[in-house]
């Protein structure tokens, strides 16, 4: 029997598993290898254990990734496959994110039961979410909408919007696409307006630092635009302390040498808001978003992050 060369550590939800199935076809694909070669792990994290509390109280992304961490710093798992907004900006010694695959549509979707666009709902409906990111601009342009905790996967979001336990939920494009749920889809954010998480969009792939036959067997799923523009948005996330408690949003676009950034830094409230823009070479790319995240601390003044943390 033919032992896997590549062992892949993913969690079980339905997102999670496409992530690590397209990670798996493109490993095929770039080396010739059939899917015997590689193995996909499922794992179970305190994260997918834990649905009735925000993330945020309970202490945050890592809650996702500690057991999968573990399992890679062990060696029972040669990657892991990640949505890269889940990703904390700082990962156990020895590991990191080696490559980000080409990325989805980074958008914000608002999926209707009653209506289709965001804005059109009428006042006081309600409207699930728990990313504090969405909170915040929901808030920010509807402060009468009724916001609710919303955790679990996709699917269970939607049937709970389809049973009208609320009037819309929003979610990524990225995510609905990958599932091919986008039909759900009523409204495609303005990330100008709406602009999305740090890394919303993004495969990524977590794997041992100086492991070179890792290395050598990634390599050709890495994709030059979505690499640089990663390390931008999270040199931003980064020097802004991005702790789940602080709603950050922020989108790079990298065009040849060129790379264009904005960022967002909103109170929990959405009264307040704080808005970045930066441009350089691509080269440059985590200088810029350091560079932006200092300039908008600068401008909002320390009692914004301290005035409600
Ligand atoms: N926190 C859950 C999560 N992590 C990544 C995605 C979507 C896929 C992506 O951004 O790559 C989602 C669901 C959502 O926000 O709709």
């Amino acid at each position: 029997m033919q032992t896997a060369s590549l062992k892949i550590g993913t969690r079980g939800s339905k997102l999670a598993l496409a992530q690590a199935y397209e990670t798996r076809r493109r490993l095929q694909e770039a080396h010739g290898l059939p899917e015997e070669a590689f193995e996909i792990v499922t794992m179970s994290t305190a994260g997918d254990r834990i649905q009735d509390r925000a993330l945020s109280e309970v202490g945050g992304k890592g809650l996702f990734t500690e057991e999968i961490e573990r399992a890679l710093k062990d060696g029972d798992i040669d990657i892991a496959v990640h949505s890269t907004k889940d990703m904390p900006t700082s990962l156990p010694e020895g590991l990191h994110l080696s490559v980000f695959l080409e990325r989805e549509d980074p958008r914000d979707a608002f999926i209707g039961r009653t209506v289709k666009r965001f804005i059109d709902l009428p006042e006081g409906a309600v409207v699930g979410s728990s990313s504090l990111r969405r909170q915040a601009l929901i808030r920010r342009f509807r402060p009468d909408i009724k916001i609710v905790l919303f955790r679990g996967n996709v699917q269970t979001r939607l049937r709970k919007l389809e049973e009208g336990e609320v009037d819309g939920t929003f979610l990524a494009c990225a995510g609905l696409r990958r599932l091919g749920m986008a039909d759900v889809i009523t409204e495609v954010l303005d990330p100008v307006a709406f602009p999305p998480a740090p890394g919303q969009g993004a495969i990524c792939i977590e794997s041992r630092i100086g492991d070179a036959r890792i290395d050598a067997l990634l390599k050709p799923l890495a994709h030059r635009e979505t690499q640089i523009a990663l390390a931008c948005e999270r040199a931003f996330l980064s020097a802004l302390d991005g702790s789940c408690r602080t709603p950050i949003a922020g989108l790079a676009k990298v065009d040849g040498d060129k790379i264009s950034f904005s960022g967002m830094i909103l109170t929990p409230d959405g009264t307040r808001m704080h808005e970045i823009s930066a441009e350089g070479a691509a080269t440059d790319a985590a200088l810029i978003g350091a560079d932006a995240a200092a300039r908008i601390r600068k401008a909002a003044g320390e009692d914004f992050f301290n005035g409600w943390a």
